[in-house]
């Protein structure tokens, strides 16, 4: 899993790296250049249209210089501009990398440049270096950037976005950024994501262990993370190593919840799943997903349950006795999602009855009925912490970059996913996936971990097929693949 510091520690970071490695500066700098470029190579931009490289002062415009040189060295048109007047205050590696560009390589002043016809942008200009408000000429500048016609690519960070807060004013608008070792956390937030673009994260080669001494509540979970979370099973395992799992879900005119929720538990391995439904509507079930079983009215013997899932289109009028009834008798971890979470929303003396460990999955309009409107998505990961912290629950707030709060504090954003899961039914898949794995033995932390990053693997593979005609029945029938992808067992 990557940490996500703060701008301000990158340069510690660079520095720790650097000593260990025994390397200087300007081999990390090569290292995101060189990184920036084989994303580059695979995109197989044309090279009938010049790059135009915006370059600052910092190690930001550095990197900009050295992708430059390595850019022309595939026989790219290069244009760069300096987006800055005196050379006394550029950084020792950016004048380095701007004083080796070759020949070849145009250099103008970002006053004098006139805008060429499709040219592809790169916007090295500023980077996590930014302080304070944009001075007038950074404004100017990102003003003729935006202007511009191409494709813009930013380099770590869209010019005049901080990369720990929000934006307050004005900055380079992407259509991709790069991001170099780790995502900077403001181009996590969903207020940013019309700025910041596609994200792509760059491997510059700085390990785990170089980021140990340095604090941070913020984590990426990435696709090489998944397999040493998932448990193994053998030849033996038997139909109740998988679990016998529960879901409340549909109600008369919704029960399409219940089918997507168990048929996901299914995909995802249960050994037997039970959807608690109203009796008049057991048809449905039977007929979409004959594996599933059914039960009706509460069951009296919760206890041969392994996990429980709760809420998917169950209805908020008359079920805030089920709630306080399942809370009461089955005492592990369960999945609270939907309507059971609008429930909370009216009726919060319900929260203290939630067994410890517990998964709530809200979208951010569910967020908003239990923890009241946020102003921002920082505001709201705090709230978020503080609510997991005081209950001894844990939360996932559902959106791009899903957002895993643990109880003890750490926030995991979820790297997975596509806008095509932006349908209905999607959420009610992923209580299917998460009740699945609580029910085959996986903490409550493994489980979200698992859960959440493969529910938007089997996004994007639906995705891949289905583009925008992606249904949540196409996510559910992904979920095997996303096994295989991962080569889990
Ligand atoms: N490990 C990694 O991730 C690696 C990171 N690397 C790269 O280094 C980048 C960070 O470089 P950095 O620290 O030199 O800062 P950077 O972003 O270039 O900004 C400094 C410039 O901004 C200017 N400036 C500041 N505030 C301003 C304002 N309000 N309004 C206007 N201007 C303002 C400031 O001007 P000054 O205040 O000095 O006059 C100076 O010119 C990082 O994002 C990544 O790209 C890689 O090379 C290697 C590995
Ligand atoms: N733009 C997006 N990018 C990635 N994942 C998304 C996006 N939009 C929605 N999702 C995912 O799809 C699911 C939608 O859940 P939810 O809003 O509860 O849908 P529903 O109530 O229709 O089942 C969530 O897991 C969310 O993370
Ligand atoms: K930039």
């Amino acid at each position: 899993m990557l940490k996500i510091l703060s701008g301000s520690q990158v340069k510690e970071l660079d520095a720790a790296y650097i000593n260990r490695k025994g390397i200087s500066s300007l081999n990390l700098m090569e290292s995101a250049a060189s990184g920036f470029v084989g994303w580059w190579t695979a995109m197989d931009f044309d090279k009938q249209l010049p790059v135009v490289v915006f370059c600052g002062a910092g190690n930001n415009g550095g990197d900009g210089y050295a992708i430059a040189r390595l850019l022309h060295g595939l026989d790219f048109e290069v244009i760069v501009v300096q987006c800055f007047t005196d050379s006394s205050g550029m950084s020792p590696d950016a004048l380095f990398n701007k004083q080796s560009l070759p020949d070849g390589v145009q250099v103008r002043h970002w006053s004098e440049f006139a805008p060429c016809e499709s040219a592809v942008v790169i916007d090295a200009y500023l980077g996590v270096g930014l302080r304070g408000p944009l001075r007038q000429e950074a404004v100017e500048v990102i003003q003729k950037i935006n202007s511009l016609a191409g494709l813009k690519i930013s380099v770590d960070i869209p010019s005049g976005l901080p990369s720990d807060g929000l934006l307050d004013g004005l900055c380079v608008r992407a259509d991709f950024t790069v991001t170099l070792a780790f995502p900077k956390l403001s181009l996590l937030f969903p207020e940013h994501a019309s700025v910041a673009g596609k994200l792509v994260l760059v491997d510059i080669g700085i390990e785990d262990s170089d980021y140990q001494e340095f604090p941070s509540t913020y984590f990426f979970l990435i696709k090489k993370d998944l397999k040493s979370y998932h448990r193994t099973f053998h030849r033996f395992s038997h139909k109740g190593d998988f679990g016998k799992i529960m879901l409340f879900a549909g109600s008369i005119g919704k029960m399409g919840a219940a089918v997507l929720a168990g048929k996901a538990a299914l995909r995802t391995g249960s050994g037997l799943v039970t959807v608690q439904i109203p009796e008049s509507e057991r048809q449905v079930v039977q007929t979409a997903a004959p594996e599933l079983m059914c039960s009706f009215g509460l069951q009296g013997n919760l206890g041969m349950f392994d996990a429980l899932g709760v809420g998917p289109a169950i209805g908020v009028d008359d079920n805030a006795g089920t709630l306080a009834y399942l809370f009461q008798n089955f005492p592990k971890p369960m999945v609270i999602d939907a309507d059971a979470i609008t429930l909370l929303g009216k009726k919060p003396d319900l929260v203290q009855l939630i067994p410890k460990g517990s998964i709530l999955t809200p979208h951010l309009v569910e967020f908003d009925r239990i923890l009241g409107r946020s102003e921002n998505h920082l505001e709201r990961l705090e709230k978020a912490s503080d609510f997991c912290n005081k209950w001894g629950l844990n939360m996932l707030i559902k959106g791009a970059n899903s957002v895993i709060c643990l109880a003890d504090g750490r926030q995991i954003f979820n790297s997975s996913g596509t806008h095509y899961m932006a349908t209905a039914g999607a959420g009610d898949v992923l209580t299917g996936i998460l009740t699945s794995l609580l029910g085959q033995g996986y903490s409550p932390e493994q489980a979200m971990i698992c859960g959440v990053y493969q529910h938007g693997l089997a996004g994007e593979i639906a995705g891949e097929r289905k583009r925008r005609g992606t249904i949540a029945s196409d996510i559910v029938e992904a979920i095997p693949e996303t096994f295989r992808r991962l080569d889990i067992s």
